[in-house]
């Protein structure tokens, strides 16, 4: 299978094929002495084999273990990478690459961001999700106990290789999570993703075929395109965050055992729910949200967490403005808008919706 380069405006290319990894001694610039390679304990043998590779003339290569999935995404975690760098004497020309997850990709990214206020991070997704949106656009950030992604910066990589081969180990339940921020992407500004979906939902979430790269190159040319355009979320790029107001919201209630993408699966049935509500969106739109999610396996439905707790968590949302919660809704497929402020009444009642025993 071919490479394909997928440019980020002019800032650096998303590079999407099998056998990507190899790029990775190429990509990492030749003046950078000093690398700190971060990963997940589930990778850790192929963190070592990658570090191995990045060694050549007088570089030297720091390996640092994260904890796992979310726990990664810490204050203390980033303060113990801080450390690392400076024992180290990371400088500016030294660099950051994050092997792993969407968690990984996002501590990665923040350190890079505030170590000497912004070295290079090369970023190396091994899921889905990390593919097709974390590791590409620059957000970068921790949780803190009041909320999710509460701190951040937005740092730019340098380069981002998505190696599709790296999927083959990835257990099924974070491969089918990773497609709910693919089908944003249908939702919001590609209905042919939604098509090869619908068309052979089985296919779609295959790692072996050819339908998941073309849906990974058309996640990642939305992605693209949007945060070319407004890298620091004026305006456009709050579409990415379409359903993320109530799946952050769930995810904090839950404590984090919640993936984001099954999270932000439902939170794109709540927000379609709210929009019907508004007199926004058809009621056979919000049924074709369901009707997508079910077929890859994604969930659409919450039952738990109480109410007042999951407002409570959707008000710390970043969209927010003042008193004014705010959500980006659809009007139809891949026609955008922003609701403002929705009644308190209509916020519940979506709520019931997604709640509901069918
Ligand atoms: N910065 C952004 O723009 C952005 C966008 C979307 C999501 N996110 C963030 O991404 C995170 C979710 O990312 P995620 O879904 O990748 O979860 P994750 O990083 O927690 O990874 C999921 C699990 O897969 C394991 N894993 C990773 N790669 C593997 C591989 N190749 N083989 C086997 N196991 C592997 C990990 O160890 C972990 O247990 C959330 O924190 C979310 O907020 C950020
Ligand atoms: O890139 C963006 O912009 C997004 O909103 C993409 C989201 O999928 C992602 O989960 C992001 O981290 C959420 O951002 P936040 O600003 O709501 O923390
Ligand atoms: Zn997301």
């Amino acid at each position: 299978m071919t490479i394909d380069r997928i440019p980020v405006g002019s800032a650096y290319d998303v590079l999407v094929g099998r056998g990507v990894l190899a790029q990775l001694p190429a990509v990492v610039p030749d003046d950078a002495t000093r690398v700190l390679l971060v990963h997940p304990p589930t990778l850790a043998h192929r963190a070592d084999e990658l570090a191995a590779a990045l060694r050549a003339g007088d570089r030297s290569v720091l390996v640092a273990q994260l904890p796992d999935a979310e726990a990664a995404k810490t204050a203390d975690v980033a303060a113990r990478l801080w450390s690392r760098l400076g024992e180290a004497g990371f400088t500016r020309t030294d660099v950051v690459v994050g092997f792993g997850g969407g968690a990984t990709t996002d501590l990665a990214g923040f350190v890079a961001a505030t170590w000497l206020r912004g070295i290079r991070v090369v970023q190396v997704p091994t899921t889905l999700l990390g593919m097709v949106d974390a590791a590409v656009g620059g957000k970068t950030g921790i949780n803190t106990p009041e909320g999710k992604n509460l701190v951040g910066a937005f740092h730019e990589p340098v380069a981002v290789l998505c190696d599709l081969d790296l999927l083959a180990t990835l257990p099924r339940a974070d491969l089918v999570a990773g497609l709910a921020e693919v089908v944003k992407c249908g939702f919001i500004a590609d209905p042919r993703i939604l098509e090869l979906v619908t068309a052979d939902p089985a296919a779609a979430s295959d790692p072996d075929g050819e339908v998941l790269p073309e849906l990974v190159r058309r996640a990642v040319a939305v992605k693209a395109r949007v945060v070319a355009a407004d890298l620091k979320e004026s305006s456009l790029r709050e579409i990415l965050n379409y359903g993320h107001t109530f799946a952050h919201a769930i995810e904090q209630v839950e404590h984090y055992t919640w993936r984001h993408g099954d999270a932000v699966a439902v939170g794109m049935v709540y927000v379609a729910e709210l929009a019907h509500r508004a007199g926004l969106l058809a009621a056979h739109l919000v049924a074709e949200h369901r009707r997508v999610l079910t077929s890859l396996g994604l969930p659409t439905t919450y039952r738990g967490g109480r109410w007042e707790d999951l407002l409570a968590a959707m008000r710390r949302d970043k969209k927010t403005r003042g008193d004014l919660l705010r959500f980006v809704v659809l009007t139809d497929v891949a026609a955008v808008t922003r609701l403002e402020g929705p009644a308190e009444s209509d916020l519940r009642a979506a709520y019931d919706a997604v709640s509901a025993t069918d």
